[in-house]
């Protein structure tokens, strides 16, 4: 199966040796499965303090984007340094070089690309161009909620959205440079016109993706395509 995990910079902590080194093992154990396996890095607490910084310093909204990419990028060389030899050298900066990773049978690793958007982008992306059956995120809550859990304690999670209602439900999300939202809105557009399998589910236990992908089990968000009523993709492989 063909897998790209979009990591969040929330849960990847990257000054947590032993976080980062755990996503690496869990990442690592599905290569060696056999999975063909792509992971997206996020810009975390380091991005988002940079950002905070240099808005102000007056940076412009392009600017403050620019300097998360580059932080996603040093955080996706993080995962590098905690994987073996199967992951490529250093991050793709764009699809192409990923997809080409991947076909050479490495682990290819990403941060951002460009502006105007953030790693949720980027792995709906990676997963439309290599045509991945399995796009999980994992990030720091649950799944997708009705509203932002961190600030409502009665929100309510979906266990499943079509992408065409995810993108009603995160379109009033702010897009500033550092904004937190579990998928952003250009992701949302490009799982609905790809119809990649997509799950978002907590990912700081990093076991939690290894169960995903080789149970179809999970505590979080399945997106489905519109016409899909049945996440059918585990039932095929079974
Ligand atoms: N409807 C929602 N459902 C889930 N999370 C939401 C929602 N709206 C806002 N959020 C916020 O999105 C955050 C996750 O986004 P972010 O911090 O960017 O994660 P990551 O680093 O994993 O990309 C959560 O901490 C939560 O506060
Ligand atoms: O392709 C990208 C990826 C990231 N970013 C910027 O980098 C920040 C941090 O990335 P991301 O939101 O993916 O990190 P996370 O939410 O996972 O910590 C984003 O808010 C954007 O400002 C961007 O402009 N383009």
């Amino acid at each position: 199966m063909k897998i790209i995990v979009s990591l969040g910079g929330s849960v990847l902590a990257p000054r947590d040796s032993e976080r980062v080194g755990a996503h690496a093992t869990v990442i690592e154990g599905l290569a060696e499965e056999g999975h063909t396996v792509g992971a997206v890095v996020g810009g975390g607490t380091v991005a988002r303090k940079y950002i905070h910084t240099a808005r102000e310093l007056g940076a412009n909204e392009i600017e403050l984007d620019q300097l998360g990419v580059d932080t996603t990028r040093l955080n996706a060389r993080l995962l590098i340094a905690a994987l073996s030899e199967r992951a490529a050298t250093r991050p793709a900066r764009d699809y192409e070089t990923a997809g080409a990773a991947l076909r050479r049978g490495e682990i290819a690793v990403m941060g951002g690309v460009t502006p105007g958007q953030t790693t949720d982008a980027v792995s709906a992306a990676l997963a439309e161009y290599v045509n991945a059956d399995l796009l999980v995120y994992a990030t720091s809550v649950p799944g997708v909620f009705d509203a932002d859990p961190d600030e409502n304690p009665d929100a309510q999670r979906f266990d499943r959205l079509s992408a065409g209602e995810l993108v009603d439900v995160i379109a009033d999300i702010e897009m500033t440079a550092g904004s937190s939202a579990p998928v952003d809105l250009l992701a949302a557009k490009i799982i609905e016109r790809s119809g990649v399998r997509t799950v978002v589910l907590d990912g700081t236990d990093p076991d939690r993706i290894g169960h995903v992908v080789n149970t179809g089990e999970h505590d979080g968000t399945d997106i489905v395509p519109a016409e899909s009523d049945e996440p059918t993709y585990w039932a095929m492989n079974d």
